[in-house]
């Protein structure tokens, strides 16, 4: 039994730390929110996860030192793009030792393009074979129901991976494990833009042929984008590739897809703001992940349509036009 640390109180942070739990760890959640640190340490979460009562070895503090104590493992779960000004605080406490920190996060930040590893590399000071990414099909809400799930453990070092695929094993809980930690941040990051074109869709009425098309030609910019990075294009076809693209593009569950969908119904971005608490990475991330692809010369239309429908105040219905009127290609450029 060990003792992990998880920075972030929402949706994943607390339900993989759940997972955690019932590998036999001591978990201790940092919160932003002191009523939100009451709750867990009353045993739930209501915010985050109604319904949910939480093990008796997760407690919760508003305290980064307290949290971090001798952690061997740290997890870092807050939305992508409020990473850096919470790690300027922390990074004291994450660097030296052979602790390994953990990106449960899929975004890519805006203004700099980098992937939340680079982050922690810049500003937490850790050396790479102490990164590690756990990305795969883990909707929260079925995970805290302990429905059997599969996900990756990335990282550079084969031991830090296979320490952190320990930690997190469970009898619904699987987690493999990759040195490829690249195609598993674009995989994870990718989808969530993919899953917003695909929820505006269904809000517009279409049906599954649409659906299915979006999903498999963003699996192919994915992979374009992947490849250029470095990734393996294997990881692309995997759980935290194919895998995560499928459960956040089909689940109302997912927050990206049903965000996509208010949109698609002729919400606006702020409206659907206004009604969603919770994070919807690929609204932000689309404008920094097609910046990203523009500077390594990579195709991506879809993310392209995405954003501009969400940043530049395109109607969905010109995004079906603009992406059904491209120049015909190979599907295999
Ligand atoms: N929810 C899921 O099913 C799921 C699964 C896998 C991965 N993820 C990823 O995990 C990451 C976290 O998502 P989530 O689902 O927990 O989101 P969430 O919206 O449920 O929770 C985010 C948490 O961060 C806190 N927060 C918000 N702004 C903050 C700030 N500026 N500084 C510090 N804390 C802040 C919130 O109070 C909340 O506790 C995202 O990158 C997401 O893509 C989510
Ligand atoms: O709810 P979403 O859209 O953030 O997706 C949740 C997870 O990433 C699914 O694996």
């Amino acid at each position: 039994m060990s003792h992990i640390a998880v920075f972030g109180a929402g949706s994943w942070g607390t339900a993989f730390s759940t997972i955690l739990a019932g590998g036999g760890n001591d978990v201790r959640i940092w919160g932003r929110r002191q009523e939100v640190v009451d709750q867990i340490n009353a045993g739930v979460n209501e915010d985050y996860l109604p319904q949910t009562r939480l093990s008796e070895r997760i407690s919760a503090s508003t305290d980064p030192e307290e949290v971090v104590g001798d952690a061997e493992i740290v997890v870092l779960s807050v939305p992508s793009q409020s990473l850096r000004d919470n790690l300027t605080g922390w990074a004291p406490l994450l660097a030296g030792g052979d602790r390994v920190v953990v990106s449960l996060m899929k975004g890519v930040e805006l203004g700099t393009t980098k992937r939340m590893s680079e982050v922690i590399a810049e500003v937490g000071q850790v050396p790479t074979e102490r990164i590690a990414v756990v990305s795969g099909p883990n909707l929260a809400r079925e995970i805290v129901q302990q429905q059997p799930a599969a996900s990756v453990v990335a990282c550079a070092d084969v031991a830090s991976a296979e320490r952190v695929a320990a930690a997190c094993s469970t009898d619904y809980f699987r987690p493999y494990t990759s040195a490829d930690i690249v195609g598993a941040e674009v995989g994870g990051a990718v989808k969530n833009v993919i899953a917003l074109a695909v929820g505006m869709a269904e809000g517009m009425g279409l049906g599954d042929n649409t659906k299915a098309s979006i999903i498999t030609r963003g699996l192919a910019e994915t992979t374009r984008l992947g490849v250029a990075l470095g990734a393996d294009p294997r990881t692309l076809s995997g759980l935290a590739g194919v895998g995560d693209l499928i459960a956040t593009c089909m689940s109302p569950l997912s927050r990206n897809h049903a965000f996509g969908v208010s949109l698609g119904q002729g919400m606006t971005v702020e409206q659907v703001q206004a009604e969603k608490r919770q994070t919807a990475e690929g609204v932000k991330s689309c404008a920094s992940i097609l910046e990203l692809a523009r500077h390594h010369g990579v195709d991506v239309p879809i993310t392209e349509q995405v954003n501009n429908a969400v940043n530049h105040g395109h109607s969905v219905q010109n995004m079906v036009r603009a992406l059904l009127s491209r120049a015909r290609k190979h599907e295999t450029d």
